[in-house]
């Protein structure tokens, strides 16, 4: 003890003020929690929600995705539902939602209360970030929905639409191959994900606007692609700043630069390709005579809005969005598809070996075409069992417009839900050993594939608001996964036998290290092409 009382003095002021601290963070954590607790007049009332994990002040049920290796939200989401429930409510830092789990509780959205969740939610990803409300991903339920998802169905992504645009995807397709061919032949690596994100990108740009990478018509496809990598990298740090809840005008303010500039460049690069389109059509006299039928998308898109008919009208600002949506819905989950399947091949070489027998029996010596595919019911299988373990989209996000009742909880009004996809595929009341690879699962003994879909197989979602382009989905990725399984051996660059199916972190599925192969061509069906149209592209 000290003699002279200072030290005393010193060791009770430290203690009061160690005391302090302690006693203020305690009541800081008890004034947070009680303030989360308090009804928010501008968010749904929680009251009666199905049960939740416990949380933390300000971060809510993030702790749980700080916990999980890498970050991995489906890991995170598969965890929480393991543990908690097919149907609990969480709060990611200041946004609530539903998750919902299991195949039984999807049907009840997407069938008994379809109409009630056909909006989407305020979504923290920011996705009227571009073109405010102009966008069809993120329209709610309205006049406008409905308007273009009809145009959807019966002509932008039908069958007609899609039966147009084949020569182009075939074309497409042959580029991709012999670039692959020259590749193989100079012995060089390949980066498949890469090589299929160009193929579907210039395919979806050709069918979309007649623009591709590296053409007379000035790159449009290239800095279009690369406009929506910078727009979904910039969505990404908008959803982050949107989970600080008071901090988040911080985080906006930081972006503001960026969240101008890229929607202002986006704009300018539709508009002029809008103009084209416009200029070509009133040079067009067949066309302007209605002799010609649209060729692409944004030729149709054009028609509708001129129409004075037309049951609705639709704006520039609408049209440009659209594509918007079309390219982030569409591009990179169809060739995240396709390098999963690949991956999934390489590790099973037997599904491999009856994947190409069934070409060799049903085709022949010619290259398989998009025709074929209907008869290659094994290939079909694995492609439907890669969308199962590895869906490139693992939410469907949505929100209720009224109060409802789903598995015995009260949903009130206005609450966000997020259908699990990747749960509901693995949900082991629904699939036998869920997580093996077995394409055979989708086909019936007699060798054709289950018909009436499955249920719990919900890769694109369900109800209205399923994913529109799933037929174009399947018509880029089977004739794609055929010709590089009929054309190909594909070895590991890395000298590794099996590829590992890690993903990695994110809203979408993506394989976690990038799938670098060496193909060496087994069947050419081109070998009088000497040089292929343009490999630089
Ligand atoms: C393997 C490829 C694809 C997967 C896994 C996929 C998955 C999905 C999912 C899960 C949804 C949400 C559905 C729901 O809420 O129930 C969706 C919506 C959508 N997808 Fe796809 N998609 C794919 C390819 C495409 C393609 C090729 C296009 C068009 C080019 C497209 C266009 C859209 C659009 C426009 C929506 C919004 C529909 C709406 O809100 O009404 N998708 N997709």
């Amino acid at each position: 003890m000290a003699s002279d009382g200072t030290f005393s003095d010193e060791l009770i002021q430290h203690f009061i003020t160690s005391t302090t601290i302690v006693f203020f963070f305690f009541l800081l954590l008890f004034i947070l929690k009680k303030l989360m607790l308090l009804p928010n007049p501008a968010r749904p009332n929680l009251c009666g929600l199905p049960p939740s994990p416990p949380a933390l002040p300000i971060i809510g049920h993030i702790h749980f995705l700080l916990k999980t290796p890498s970050l991995h939200l489906h890991k995170c989401f598969h965890a929480l539902s393991s543990e908690y429930g097919p149907l609990i409510h969480l709060k990611f830092g200041s946004y609530p939602f539903v998750l919902v789990s299991s195949a039984t509780l999807a049907a009840e959205i997407f069938k008994t209360h379809d109409l009630n969740f056909s909006s989407r939610p305020d979504s923290p990803l920011e996705g009227r970030l571009l073109f405010g409300d102009s966008g069809f991903v993120t329209a709610p339920y309205g006049d406008y929905w409905r308007f273009m998802k009809k145009l959807c169905v019966t002509e932008l992504l039908s069958p007609r639409q899609l039966d147009r645009s084949r020569f182009l995807r075939r074309e497409e397709l042959v580029r991709f191959l012999t670039k692959l061919m020259e590749k193989g032949l100079k012995r060089e690596a390949v980066d498949v994900g890469g090589e299929l994100m160009t193929l579907t990108n210039n395919t979806t740009c050709r069918m979309a606007m007649s623009a591709r990478c590296s053409t007379e018509s000035g790159n449009e496809a290239e800095r279009c692609r690369a406009l929506i990598k910078e727009s979904l990298e910039l969505t990404a740090k908008m959803a982050l700043a949107n989970l600080l809840g008071p901090l988040k005008k911080l985080g906006h303010l930081a972006l503001r630069k960026q969240a101008r500039d890229v929607p202002a460049r986006y704009d300018e690069l539709l508009e002029g390709i809008l103009k084209e389109h416009e200029e070509r059509r009133a040079a067009d006299h067949d066309y302007v005579n209605g002799g010609r039928e649209a060729c692409d998308l944004m030729d149709v898109l054009l028609e509708v809005s001129k129409n004075a008919n037309a049951e609705m009208k639709i704006t520039r600002g609408q049209i440009k969005a659209f594509f918007l949506d079309l390219f982030i819905a569409g591009t990179s989950t169809t060739a995240d598809a396709m390098e999963w399947t690949m991956a999934e091949l390489i590790n099973h070489p037997d599904a491999f070996r009856r994947i190409r027998e069934e070409i060799n029996q049903q085709v022949g010596s010619r290259l398989v075409e998009e025709g074929d595919i209907p008869g290659l019911h094994y290939l079909e299988a694995v492609v439907k069992e890669t969308l199962r373990l590895h869906p490139p989209a693992i939410l469907a996000p949505r929100a209720s417009h009224e109060a409802c009742r789903i598995g015995g909880f009260d949903i009130p009004k206005g609450v966000a839900v997020a259908i699990n996809i990747f749960s509901i595929m693995r949900d082991p009341e629904m699939w036998i050993n869920p997580d093996e690879f077995r394409p055979e699962r989708f086909i019936e003994q007699d060798g054709f594939l289950r018909g009436g879909g499955i249920n719990g197989f919900v890769p694109f979602g369900g109800g209205r608001r399923k994913c529109p382009g799933s037929n174009m989905a399947f018509a880029l990725i089977c004739p794609t996964i055929a010709a590089m399984v009929q054309c190909f051996d594909w070895e590991l660059a890395d000298g590794e036998e099996m590829v590992s199916m890690e993903a990695c972190s994110g809203f979408t599925l993506k394989l976690g290290k990038p799938l670098v192969c060496h193909p060496t061509t087994i069947f050419n069906p081109f070998p009088l092409q000497r040089s292929s149209p343009d490999f630089n592209d």
